[in-house]
């Protein structure tokens, strides 16, 4: 019988810990994680980067739900444990979830501490912590338009930056004198503050916030100083507190987290901490380097007792706001012990400083140019003698090594690359070599350098540059891990070999990975269909959660139906069913979206089928990549300055790309007037009533990437719209790739090149129209489909479950 493992935390560090344990032993434990986040294990470094727009939710997922199948972990996840039985060896989670264990891991992370100030309850007071408040951030950014941060750290900045990124007028609220006081000196500090205004957020140093003012949703801010702020969303990133209730109700010794020694053990026999939730040598860490650093000595100590132990980690940071360069390490403050090399180019704005003290570097601040930043790291963790060194030495002039080659050629080959994961150059050197790896994506697989925050992707691809004697920027793309083909090739293979399902294309193509993953399956699945669209059965199996159960997953684990409203349009029949369903399923929140139809919030998933029958609804699709709704203004028919009928021709477009799959969502709307009252302006297709005729707009997009339509035509007749917008969708989904937006696949091809294809070309235009036609003529509702299919309830896990809590 294989020993019973019991991780408490699906976050960064303990399914590290588990990474590195089935690396030593796969096969040692039988292992069980709960989360309280209803999400596979995903990457927190780079919500930044999705608030910020450069990557996605779905792109962040380190470890996605096959991993913990493959690999014989169960995942309880949505469901926190709420106790810990030491007597019984036993844990218990909120929803009734018992699992005993032989050894068990708090990985609790910690919690975004939120100042107790008066208001701090109200609507639109959040954290960043987490994908809820990250989504929240980007939903809210829609509506409103001021957002305060309180709290000048590095999450505060970059929650700032990001919300600069969607649109809103940025206040950063900042409690001492300094931006970033506790990893930045007060000259670097000040060049910060300066590039940041510049970039557009309004910085308040030495500000108390006293109370957060408004109804139920907060409107403003006041201070100590009575000076006001108006705001309608508040961000508090003043610091995280270990996450450590559980532990000490389970009586673990804490202090200001749960103690451990060097094998991550607490003072219980079996039971381990690791991550933000432990202390060790009176340190708590809340970066990811030493979290990584534990979790690999506490996956040797789970494999065989006798390894060595964690000795405490040197840490670095780096802000990752795009456009400027932060870099702290160590001691980076002057005292009467330390002696500082400080190079100010006034030209260049830049600023580095480099702290010794007895002869060794212990600090750094680099502002402007990090590149320095691993040599340096290099020397603080050797110990390095820096006796004999002078400042061209310790922080050689870009001349003399533009001379000599680039900085990444220069440094030895035991200097770490990346920083996060603690790689060297040699290592990946080695890896490029030793394996013939030849992109950045297959130096992260094999080494996981460039895979937490990403900073050293610009190194890596160097070292694999000069490794390879290729210019790895030009590398073309692979779709993902698994395989070394680009998205177009795979599209191109699917046609001129007549491929017809997932696994021949992973057989044919030469897939490395038996069964994909969550990048390239989902893809497959969807150009496969859009290839072959009458002979090919989906894959459920391949789609994201949402996309597989035909709704939205929401924070606690439940999940949110939007059923179809054509055009917008609704009437009494239909909101007296709605309203009957909310009555008789207790649902907790309803709210009209911005689609122009009805959320129903906080459905259970087994009670998804008896919902959707209930409603007699057909699936709004509000969950998937494919026509999502088509919003209206009221027109000619109520509205004074109608020139058009807009609710009639959005009810027929909805009607007719009704359950059509895309590569992304597509969202449209018709107003019946240049006044635009529904957002024709921010749509994929924009449609927008003139003096006798519509205009055609395309590749807007209302999200994270703001961006205005472009006018592809202007029309007579409604006929000839729907044939248009047939030809751009159509066009758009045989080329785009799965998971672009119009909007970045028209600037990626160029507007004019599509207005070819699909105005011009005439042939080519009523070609698409037709496949088109072909791919809508076989659409069934999913709900429909689901309802009286026990056998398809069955295998998306809507079956009602029993559980019992024995306490
Ligand atoms: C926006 C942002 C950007 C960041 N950027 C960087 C960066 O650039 N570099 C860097 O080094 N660090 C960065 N960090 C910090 C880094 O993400 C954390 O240090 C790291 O995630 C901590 O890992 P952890 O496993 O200890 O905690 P977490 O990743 O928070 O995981 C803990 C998990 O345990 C769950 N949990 C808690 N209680 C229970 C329970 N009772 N039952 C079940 N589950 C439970 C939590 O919900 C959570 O999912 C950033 C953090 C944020 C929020
Ligand atoms: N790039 C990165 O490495 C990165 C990015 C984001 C988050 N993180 C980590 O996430 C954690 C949380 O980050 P954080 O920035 O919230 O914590 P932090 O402790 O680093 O910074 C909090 C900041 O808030 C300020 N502050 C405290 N009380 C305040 C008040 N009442 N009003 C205004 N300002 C106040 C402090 O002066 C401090 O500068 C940290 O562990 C951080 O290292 C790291
Ligand atoms: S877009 Fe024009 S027609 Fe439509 S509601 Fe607004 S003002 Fe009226
Ligand atoms: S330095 Fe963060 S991933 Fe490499």
């Amino acid at each position: 019988m294989k020993e019973k493992l019991v991780v408490i935390g699906n976050g960064m560090a303990g399914i590290r810990a588990l990474e590195e344990l089935l690396k030593q032993d796969a096969h040692r434990y039988q292992i069980t994680v709960f989360g309280k986040e209803p999400h596979p294990n995903y990457n927190r470094i780079l919500l930044s980067s999705v608030l910020q727009g450069d990557t996605e939710v779905e792109d962040i997922i380190l470890n996605n739900y096959d991993w913990y199948d493959e690999n014989n972990i169960e995942l309880v996840s949505g469901d926190p444990v709420a106790y810990v039985d030491t007597d019984t060896q036993t844990v218990y989670s909120a929803k009734g979830v018992e699992r005993s264990y032989d050894r068990l891991i708090f990985a609790t992370g910690s919690n975004p501490f939120m100042l107790p100030l008066p208001g701090a309850d109200k609507e639109g007071v959040i954290a960043f912590r987490n994908i809820q408040d990250c989504e929240t951030m980007i939903d809210t950014a829609k509506s409103y338009k001021k957002a305060a941060v309180i709290g000048g750290g590095l999450l505060g900045l970059e929650a700032a930056r990001g919300l600069l990124n969607l649109g809103m007028k940025v206040d950063v609220i900042h409690l001492s004198d300094s931006l970033m006081e506790q990893q930045l000196d007060a000259e670097a500090s000040r060049m910060l503050k300066e590039e940041l205004e510049t970039q557009g957020m309004k910085i308040h140093l030495n500000k108390q916030t006293e109370e957060l003012v408004g109804g139920n949703r907060v409107e403003g801010l006041k201070f100590k100083d009575g000076d006001s702020l108006d705001a309608d969303l508040v961000v508090m990133a003043v610091g995280i507190r270990p996450n450590i209730e559980l532990a000490k109700e389970t009586g673990l010794d804490v202090g200001k987290a749960i103690l451990v020694n060097d094998h991550m053990e607490t003072s219980h026999k079996n039971i381990y901490a690791v991550g933000e939730c432990a202390e060790h040598r009176e340190v708590v860490y809340g970066l990811v380097t030493p979290l990584f650093e534990q979790a690999k000595v506490l996956a040797s100590h789970l494999c065989t007792e006798d390894c060595d132990g964690y000795e405490g980690s040197i840490v670095s940071t780096s802000l990752k706001v795009s456009g400027v360069d932060v870099f702290s390490a160590g001691e980076f403050m002057d005292t009467e012990e330390t002696k500082s090399i400080r190079v100010h180019d006034e030209f260049e704005d830049t600023f580095k400083k480099v702290v010794v003290r007895d002869n060794q570097v212990v600090g750094s601040v680099l502002f402007g140019d990090t590149s320095d930043s691993p040599r340096i790291l290099s020397m603080m963790r050797s110990g390095q003698d820096v006796s004999e060194m002078n400042k061209a030495t310790i922080l050689p002039s870009e001349s003399a090594e533009d001379n000599a080659g680039s900085a990444v050629e220069l440094m030895p080959d035991d200097e770490n690359i990346c920083g996060c994961n603690g790689v060297t150059k040699g290592e990946i050197v080695s890896a490029i070599k030793d394996q013939g790896l030849t992109t950045v994506n297959e130096v992260k697989q094999c080494t996981n350098a460039s895979r937490s925050c990403g900073g050293c992707k610009p190194q890596v691809t160097e070292l694999l540059s000069l490794a390879t004697g290729e210019d790895a920027t030009q590398a073309k793309e692979p779709m993902c891990e698994c395989t070394e083909h680009s998205d177009e090739e795979v599209v191109a293979s699917i046609r001129e070999m007549g491929l017809t399902h997932i696994k021949e294309v992973m057989n044919v193509l030469g897939w490395e990975t038996e069964d994909g993953c969550s990048k390239c399956r989902p893809a497959l699945n969807y150009y496969l269909g859009m290839v072959n669209p009458l002979e090919y059965d989906d894959d459920a199996n391949s789609r994201f959660v949402n996309e597989r159960v035909h709704a939205n997953i929401q924070n606690d684990g439940t999940f949110s139906v939007v059923p179809r409203m054509y055009g917008g349009v609704t009437n009494p029949d239909q909101l007296r069913t709605i309203a009957d369903v909310a009555d008789k399923y207790e649902v907790p929140l309803l709210k009209v979206t911005g689609g122009q139809r009805i959320d129903l919030l906080g459905i259970e998933k087994e009670n998804l089928p008896d919902v959707w029958n209930d409603l007699g609804m057909r699936s709004g699709y509000a969950y998937g990549k494919g026509m999502r709704t088509v919003k209206t203004c009221v027109g000619e028919d109520f509205c004074r300055f109608g020139t058009q009928d807009s609710i009639g021709l959005g009810i027929e477009l909805e009607k007719k790309f009704e359950g059509l799959n895309t590569p992304h969502k597509i969202k449209m709307a018709v107003s019946a007037c240049p006044r635009n009252c529904a957002e024709s302006g921010i749509k994929d297709v924009g449609i927008v009533g003139v003096e006798g005729a519509w205009e055609v707009h395309v590749a807007g997009n209302g999200g994270v990437d703001l961006k205005k339509s472009e006018l592809l035509c202007k029309l007579e007749t409604s006929k000839e719209v729907i044939d248009t917008v047939a030809a751009f969708l159509q066009h758009y989904r045989e080329q785009a790739k799965y998971k672009e937006r119009t909007s970045h696949w028209v600037e990626r091809v160029g507007l004019d090149a599509v207005k070819k294809v699909v105005l011009e070309d005439e042939e080519e235009r009523a070609a698409l129209i037709e496949r088109m036609d072909i791919a809508l003529s076989d659409q069934q509702d999913p709900w429909e489909d689901i309802i009286d299919n026990h056998k398809k309830q069955q295998d998306l896990g809507f079956e009602k479950k029993e559980v019992s809590i024995t306490t």
